[in-house]
């Protein structure tokens, strides 16, 4: 018989990940193999994999493994490497819980983005601080079918481009990227968010996630769509010392971004332990090649 390799499925807004333990590092994952496990027809599905690996076993997390014991090695759904994955990180705060080796309360999880500080509350909820956005200047522009608009480059540690439009329909089927001009800003790709208000420091979004296709919510995306909407509300938690808080709906749910006077920015949101199981290992190597 095949050996097995455990797996777990969860979600966070329906961001979802298949969930690899594997805290000495051990597992071989190419790009072919991720793209093989978020195939949601012939693989487990996904949007991406959390690898969970021991901070000190693995070469890009190993300087941080004296803050933060856990490394979020996280893939994209084509099998690429992103920088940061905001729901990731509480669906990983979710599975170390699950797992025994967290508890409610305040931890810390090493990501390629750096060190998050993350809060498990009672009442379930996971809260992540994000970081700071950064906002380079320059005009950037999106195009879905007929329709284009101006869109703000935020960066919370990988790249955004947020679009103001009439309608979340407008943004199409989403199957392709968006184009988006001009190329330089963008030398990595891009993920595109589409927003519409619904309310006061109340705004819903779509996201086409470079590496994963359109999904039902991204964090860094919301993080990213609650700081553009605040500079176009003329609200700068800098500059008036308060912090702004705005409830962002993705299509899998709602998420809430507070961004602090010192630019901290914390999403707070729902994370889901779903299923677990087995890989068959020689399914995995045989699509590997
Ligand atoms: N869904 C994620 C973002 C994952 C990475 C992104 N696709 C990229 O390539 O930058 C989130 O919740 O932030």
């Amino acid at each position: 018989m095949s050996s097995r390799i455990a797996f777990l499925k969860g979600h966070g807004t329906e961001n979802d990940f298949v969930i690899l333990p594997d805290p000495e590092n051990a597992l071989d994952l190419p790009p072919a193999a991720v793209a093989a496990l978020c195939d949601r027809r012939a693989g487990i599905g996904g949007d991406g994999v959390l690898h969970v690996v021991r901070s000190a076993a693995h070469p890009d997390a190993r300087h941080l493994a004296a803050e933060a014991e856990w490394f979020m090695d996280y893939r994209n759904g084509d099998g690429s490497v992103a920088e940061m994955c905001g729901n990731g990180t509480r669906v990983f705060a979710r599975y170390l819980q699950h797992a025994g080796l967290a508890a409610e309360g305040d931890l810390a999880i090493a990501t390629r983005g750096g060190v998050k500080k993350i809060h498990i509350a009672k009442d379930g909820d996971v809260t992540v601080g994000m970081g700071s956005a950064r906002l380079p200047e320059g005009e950037v522009t999106v195009s879905v079918g007929e329709h284009s608009w101006p869109a703000r480059n935020v960066n919370m540690g990988n790249p955004h481009a947020v679009a103001f439009v009439g309608d979340l329909a407008d943004a199409g089927d989403l199957l392709s990227p968006p184009p988006f001009r001009p190329a330089a800003a963008y030398p990595d790709g891009v993920n595109v968010e589409f927003v519409v208000d619904r309310g006061p420091r109340h705004v819903a979004m779509r996201v086409h996630e470079r590496g994963s296709g359109e999904t039902r919510s991204c964090g860094t995306g919301a993080c990213a769509v609650a700081v553009a909407a605040a500079r176009r509300d003329g609200a700068d938690p800098a500059v008036t010392g308060t912090p702004v808080t705005y409830t962002v709906d993705v299509p899998g749910g709602t998420l809430v971004i507070t961004e602090r006077p010192d630019g901290e920015i914390e999403m707070t949101g729902a994370a889901v332990i779903v299923a677990e199981g087995e890989i068959a290992a020689d399914w995995l190597e045989s699509v590997v090649g």
